[in-house]
């Protein structure tokens, strides 16, 4: 990888909301191939970082390169033209929608139907619907969801719901996968499973950066770890290295309590008291 551009590049990055720098000055590399963990306490900045990379924030300043291009200011519509998916923190599920649909919903912007012909039902239209349906059941197999793609979503058990989510974003068919807190109401074999789905995602050659605060998962699976504290990036690098770090527990467990390993399962500090 050494010598390669890295796929997503992020460059004194800033954005202020009020009075909270939410991100300061982020400098930040996605190498390409890889499984990237973004960490830090809660209120460190990692959705907001998420947020602008995929265009749903403009920056206030920095920038965001993607494959050589300069993606700062570009719509969120664009920017995952361009190769870029992203699941949610809170799940965003269709009320009502099946399984099925949620997939193709991501299908779509790739399908050639038009207009013209989705309103007539013409052969090719039809045609053009089944491959979308069974590269949609593929996917849906893919993320391990093998029951009826029919039932509506917002129905399934929120771990399921996650890989629905993780379905629809591959169905963009991205270069760069961000995922917010992937792992978040799965239990620990759950976790693992989809641990090692994104590790052959990452095989067949995509690029992920997830937020996690299982530092388990992130050991295990990330070949990277990038910790952020108030906006600021801590330190990056091998995750082993970025979870020994002094300045890393002292984020996750407050000076007083540095020195103790107890909490660091998982790294989960919530200094927002809500
Ligand atoms: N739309 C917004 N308006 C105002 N403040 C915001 C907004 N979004 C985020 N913030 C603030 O910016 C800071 C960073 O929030 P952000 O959600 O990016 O943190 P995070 O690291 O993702 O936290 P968590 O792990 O809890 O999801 C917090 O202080 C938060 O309250």
């Amino acid at each position: 990888m050494t010598g390669t551009p890295p796929l997503l590049s992020v460059r004194g990055l800033t954005k202020r909301f009020g009075g909270v720098t939410a991100v300061d000055h982020l400098d930040l590399d996605v190498p390409r191939g890889s499984i990237v963990g973004l960490m830090g306490p809660n209120g460190a900045g990692k959705t907001t970082v998420l947020n602008m990379v995929s265009g749903f924030l403009r920056a206030d300043s920095g920038t965001v390169t993607f494959d050589g291009t300069d993606i700062t200011a570009k719509p969120t519509y664009e920017v995952g033209r361009l190769g870029i998916a992203r699941t949610y923190q809170n799940l965003r599920m269709f009320t009502g929608l099946s399984v099925l649909d949620h997939v193709l919903a991501g299908l779509h912007t790739h399908r050639r139907s038009t207009a013209f012909g989705a309103a007539f039902f013409l052969p090719s239209e039809r045609a053009e619907r089944r491959r979308s349906e069974d590269q949609a059941r593929a996917l849906l197999a893919r993320v391990g969801l093998t029951g009826d793609p029919t039932v509506r979503a917002d129905a399934l058990p929120y771990g399921e719901q996650r890989r629905v989510e993780l379905a629809r974003a591959l169905a963009t068919d991205p270069t760069l996968l961000l995922l917010d807190e992937p792992t978040a109401g799965m239990n620990t074999v759950e976790s693992r499973h989809l641990g090692d789905l994104l590790v052959e995602l990452r095989d067949d050659g995509l690029t992920l950066m997830l937020i996690e605060h299982n530092i388990d998962l992130v050991l295990r699976y990330c070949e990277q770890a990038a910790v952020m504290d108030f906006g600021k990036l801590l330190i990056s690098g091998p995750p082993d290295e970025c979870v020994a770090d002094q300045s890393v527990r002292e984020a996750y467990l407050g000076r007083a309590h540095a020195h103790t390993d107890e909490h660091l399962g998982t790294l989960r500090e919530d200094r927002s008291g809500s």
